[in-house]
């Protein structure tokens, strides 16, 4: 963090807060009180809860955009209140909703504001802002020059995380960032954040309304009460499994084991397997392997073992070859799917059953709705209260 510090190359480092509140000047009640959490180096946290319960005011300490009144808050382990505000928040990337640019400075300007403030020589922030524009997928050359007004909302928001991500911090807080874009533009900045994230390891506080979007790019997710107060601080997986009480569950809203699926990769559950043949093979050596079962259904694959057809064993009795036999393999999965796309394919296929394909679209194994329940059953056992009746 600071200079006396050792440097963190802008790595992520850990956040406490200890019992940290605020009143504001005039209110009877705190707006946070007493919150303790830490917030471990590298990670994304994500604090939800509903409006007014204090997410803004318990973030924007960190920065010491507000004060605390009591408390205690470390980034790195040096304590934020004994640093000077304004040095402080240069190593702090900041970005908010509708990207908070300056209207009267260029894009180029916006984005090179901390470097300049930190007294960077001309060339390296002119590099810098072009390497944070292509980083958020815009062409430097288009866009440097232009002003905010001449941007869509999206590519302001991306203006914006280039902005906080300048000076390499190794903290960033984000207060509903993509809260003020069109839902395709939302999940495309979720899902350009959670890329850079992966590359850039920050420690990233991230403020946001949308539960589905703290399941999306939380390693953890602080669920906050009135004044702030953590009514359940765990995984997404864990939250959605296990919430902690009826204010979280509802929070957490309808639908919880289907929002779970999209946490879960093909690749990290079972596959099984039907009998194959290749299309070179005559239609009795499928037929043999499907065997007498009834509604038994198997793949004829191509010469790359690629998924080609479904066929039972009657489907392959009645052709001569095994390219025409039984229907043709619509759609498949990758390894990387998730189980919510997995479980979209079972429902479309007309035999409930999704193909399973490696990274050349060799066949893997398959897929049905057994599977996907099983791996429910399984997260919420393992997410399980300890007390309840697992009956
Ligand atoms: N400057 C202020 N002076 C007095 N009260 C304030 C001030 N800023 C916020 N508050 C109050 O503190 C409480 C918490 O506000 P805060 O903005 O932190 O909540 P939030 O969870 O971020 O809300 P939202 O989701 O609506 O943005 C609210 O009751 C709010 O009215």
């Amino acid at each position: 963090m600071a200079d006396n510090n050792p440097p963190t190359n802008g790595h992520g480092v850990e956040i406490r807060l200890e019992e940290v509140s605020k009143r504001y000047p005039g209110q009877k009640l705190p707006a946070v009180e007493s919150v303790t959490m830490t917030i471990p180096a590298g990670e994304t946290v994500v604090l939800v809860g509903p409006s007014g319960s204090g997410k803004t005011t318990t973030m924007r300490m960190i920065n010491r955009l507000i004060e605390p009144t009591s408390g205690r808050i470390t980034i790195g382990g040096q304590d934020v209140l004994g640093l000077d505000p304004d040095l402080l928040r240069r190593e702090i990337g900041y970005s908010i909703q509708q990207a908070g640019l300056f209207p009267h400075m260029t894009v180029g300007e916006n984005v090179g504001m901390v470097p300049s403030l930190l007294r960077w020589d001309r060339k390296r922030i002119r590099e810098r802002v072009d390497e944070m524009l292509d980083l958020v997928n815009l062409d430097p050359a288009e866009f440097r020059d232009r002003y905010p007004r001449q941007l869509s909302g999206g590519q302001q928001q991306r203006v914006g995380v280039a902005r906080a991500l300048a000076a390499n911090p190794p903290v960033l807080l984000m207060d509903e960032p993509f809260g003020a874009v069109d839902p395709i533009t939302r999940g495309v900045l979720q899902d350009e954040l959670m890329r850079l994230q992966a590359d850039l390891g920050k420690t990233i506080v991230f403020v946001t309304h949308d539960f589905d979007e703290a399941v999306k790019l939380g390693d953890r997710i602080a669920v906050l009460g009135e004044r702030s107060r953590i009514l359940q601080y765990d995984t997404p997986e864990a939250i959605l499994a296990n919430p902690a009480d009826d204010t979280v569950a509802g929070f957490v809203g309808a639908g919880a084991a289907l929002k779970q699926l999209t946490l879960r990769r093909v690749r990290e559950i079972e596959v099984s397997q039907v009998p194959t043949a290749t299309v070179d093979e005559p239609p009795s050596a499928l037929r043999e392997r499907l065997g007498s079962r009834r509604g038994a259904i198997g793949l004829v694959l191509d010469r790359r073992n690629r998924p080609l057809r479904w066929a039972t064993a009657r489907d392959a009795g009645a052709v001569s070859s095994l390219e025409r036999a039984g229907r043709p393999v619509e759609d498949s999965v990758a390894m990387s799917s998730t189980l919510q796309d997995a479980l979209e394919a079972i429902l479309t296929d007309d035999d409930g059953v999704a193909v399973v394909t490696g990274s050349r679209g060799e066949y893997v194994g398959v897929v049905d709705i057994d599977t996907v329940m099983n791996t429910i059953k399984a997260l919420r056992e393992e997410h399980a209260d300890p007390g309840e009746d697992q009956s």
